[in-house]
């Protein structure tokens, strides 16, 4: 969507191409709550960051804005121990502060620390339909493919954009990439207004659990198994988020399941967005690659940041005529 709005369509002739579509991807199980990791940021990161933020709050003030999943909530990360740092990313979400006494005492005993804040949802259950349907409109094509090498694409595109998430470990032989694998509930809880996720081990609280108001359904969970590929609900993980979850939000005991969900957070140490200009073996035609993955847990935070960079990258290529017109 970003290289169709930052480069138009005139010169460009566009394909998706993926082997699951929504709502089968990892960004579809995502809460989709904006809250970047809690490390160092450089300065690329925190334009990304910026950049994302900034087209959340266009979408935010369109009349359509909650049928694509977009809206704002209020909540807390609760930390279990005294040492917790203030990220560098504070000033971006909005009403920043650390919880009040009476919010450790009564919301979250025990906890040392943390921070409320008011941030973005994205839900993309309801944005990639939409993104989707966009593109269609403007004549985008969608193939669904499991791509098992890059050379595959190399005679029919000049461009290749990169974006399978933790795929990228098979796909590109990226072993820096992993998975952690998480699970969650989506349950019928209108009146949870606020997000709540608990951090560190806990004297009687089990598990990391966290609840995140959705447009539709309220989303509980807390489940982070790294290196852990499948992706069937595990009943172990589902007694885990729920001992965990009803221990700390008692008023979540009667709410009513709709669906679980598991999927596979692509961790890296960095996320990979670079270019890279790749010859094929047989043809010898070049073709350019765009790496856009490695967005761990935080995915839908980074998206548009990223993707704002890479049509960036398209827009220079294009400018640079190395390239014709196929993505
Ligand atoms: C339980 C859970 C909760 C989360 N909550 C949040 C949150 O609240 N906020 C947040 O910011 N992030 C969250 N995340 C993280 C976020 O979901 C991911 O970082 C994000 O979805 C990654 O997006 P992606 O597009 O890179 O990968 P994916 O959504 O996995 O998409 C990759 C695409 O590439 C395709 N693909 C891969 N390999 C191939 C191949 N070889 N051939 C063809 N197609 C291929 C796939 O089919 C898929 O369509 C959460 C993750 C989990 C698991
Ligand atoms: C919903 C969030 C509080 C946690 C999410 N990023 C996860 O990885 O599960």
């Amino acid at each position: 969507l970003r290289i169709v709005e930052d480069c138009g369509t005139a010169e460009l002739d566009l394909t998706v191409m993926a082997d699951k579509f929504s709502p089968n991807t990892t960004s579809d199980v995502a809460a989709g709550i904006w809250c970047p990791p809690r490390r160092k940021m450089t300065q690329r990161e925190m334009q990304w960051l910026k950049w994302s933020h900034e087209y959340l709050t266009v979408l935010l003030k369109t009349p359509y804005a909650h049928e694509i999943g977009v809206f704002l909530q209020s909540g807390w990360i609760a930390w279990m121990h005294t040492d917790f740092q203030d990220p560098d990313w504070k000033d971006l979400v909005q009403g920043y502060r650390h919880p009040t006494k009476w919010e450790l005492t009564h919301l979250f005993p025990e906890y040392k620390d943390g921070f409320f804040c008011t941030t973005f949802m994205l839900e993309s259950r309801l944005f990639l339909p939409w993104v989707t349907n966009r593109l269609r409109n403007k004549a985008v094509k969608f193939v669904e493919r499991k791509v098992q090498s890059l050379d595959e694409l190399s005679l029919d595109y000049d461009v290749i954009i990169n974006c399978t998430g933790v795929g990228a470990h098979d796909l590109v032989g990226d072993t820096k990439v992993f998975p952690a694998r998480g699970q969650v509930i989506r349950v019928k809880a209108p009146w949870v207004k606020h997000w709540m996720l608990l951090e560190g081990k806990h004297p009687y609280v089990p598990g990391i659990p966290y609840v995140v108001g959705g447009s539709t359904a309220t989303l509980i969970g807390g489940i982070r198994q790294e290196r852990r590929w499948d992706l069937r609900n595990d009943p172990r993980d589902t007694k885990t988020i729920w001992n965990g979850v009803t221990t700390a939000f008692p008023a979540l005991k009667d709410a009513k399941v709709i669906e679980e969900r598991t999927g596979l957070r692509p961790m890296r140490e960095e996320i990979r967005l670079e270019r890279q200009e790749k010859t094929d073996p047989v043809s010898g035609r070049t073709v350019q690659v765009i790496h856009n993955y490695g967005h761990g847990a935080n995915g839908i935070t980074w998206s548009h940041g990223c993707a704002k960079e890479v049509a960036l990258m398209v827009k220079q290529l294009l400018q640079e005529k190395t390239i014709k017109s196929r993505l």
